[in-house]
């Protein structure tokens, strides 16, 4: 059965037997900086978290927040440059990217979450040390290096960290940057993040939150059940382009890894996350391994 968005008797009605199998299990939420346009979505989007968690399932928070960065950078005079949907990141983005993303987009999502009832503690890779990650080097068609700065390739998430705050009824609300051997911080992206930490946490969903109904055909479309054949096809006749590159490729990777369920979906429909999650209502793309 399909509901209306906001008919809340019927969303109850069918979230109950999702409540009771999801009981204790791990969701790591991916909210693209692309969903985050609207006040009203974003305190939907809390409100969401909230209501997870006090219905027993354990929401993980992971955020982007590529067009906050770009905007910021817009505004001391730089341009954001994008190579197969990662950003070149010298070391005065870099300054940049961690303001924005461990500083104002991090927080504001913490205050939203505490303000609707959660107890969100916001952390970067770099807290505990839990996101350990070097020097990413992306491959030409010819199979050259591309070197794009200080982009990070994961070495090791700790799930510790995140364990514990969860353990303790916290939210744990993660910017995606890493942390190397030096101490140096790494920019991430945000999908690949959520998909190597909802593999490392065993999670049983992950929801990746984006500003498209999901993945389209070259006709605009909507592809579901995506497995690793298919994804190939669509890479290699240009249907995945850009920031889709990264968000499929974790998908792909953390349903090959053990993650139960992965889902990409339009952030800009209101309560997109409860809909997904706790109702019939499949809103947008799954991924599967096979
Ligand atoms: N086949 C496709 N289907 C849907 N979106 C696509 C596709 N190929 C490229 N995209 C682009 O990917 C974007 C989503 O990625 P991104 O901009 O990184 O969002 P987010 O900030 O949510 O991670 C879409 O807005 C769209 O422009
Ligand atoms: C290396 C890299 O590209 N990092 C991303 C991190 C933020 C992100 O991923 O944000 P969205 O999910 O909103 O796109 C960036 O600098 O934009």
């Amino acid at each position: 059965m399909s509901v209306a968005p906001l008919d809340k008797a019927a969303i109850l009605a069918e979230a109950l037997p999702y409540i009771r199998s999801f009981n204790g299990k791990t969701i790591v939420v991916k909210y693209g900086g692309n969903a985050m346009t609207d006040d009203k979505l974003k305190e939907d989007f809390a409100k969401d978290v909230v209501l997870l968690k006090l219905v027993g399932l354990n929401p993980v928070v992971v955020h982007g927040g590529g067009p906050q960065i770009n905007d910021l950078l817009e505004r001391v005079g730089k341009e954001g440059q994008f190579i197969q949907g990662m950003r070149v990141t010298d070391s005065e983005t870099m300054d940049v990217v961690e303001m924005v993303l461990g500083g104002l987009v991090n927080k504001e999502i913490v205050s939203l979450i505490n303000k609707h009832g959660g107890k969100a503690v916001g952390i970067t890779g770099k807290d505990g040390h839990f996101i350990r990650a070097s020097k990413l080097f992306l491959k030409s068609e010819s199979d050259e290096q591309i070197d794009i700065g200080q982009v990070g390739d994961i070495e090791h998430i700790d799930p510790s960290l995140v364990a514990l705050l969860d353990g303790h009824d916290f939210i744990p609300v993660v910017a995606p940057i890493g942390v190397g051997s030096n101490g140096e911080a790494y920019n991430i992206n945000a999908d690949v993040v959520a998909g190597k930490l909802a593999e490392t946490l065993q999670a049983e969903k992950l929801v990746l939150m984006t500003n498209t109904p999901g993945v389209l055909d070259k006709q605009g479309n909507l592809l579901t059940g995506l497995t690793a054949s298919k994804v190939d096809e669509l890479f290699a006749d240009g249907t995945i382009s850009g920031g889709m590159l990264p968000k499929i490729s974790s998908a792909l990777d953390a349903a090959k890894s053990g993650v139960n369920s992965v889902h990409i979906i339009d952030g800009r429909v209101p309560h997109a996350l409860l809909l997904e999650i706790l109702t019939d209502a499949g809103v947008g793309t799954m991924i599967k391994a096979s």
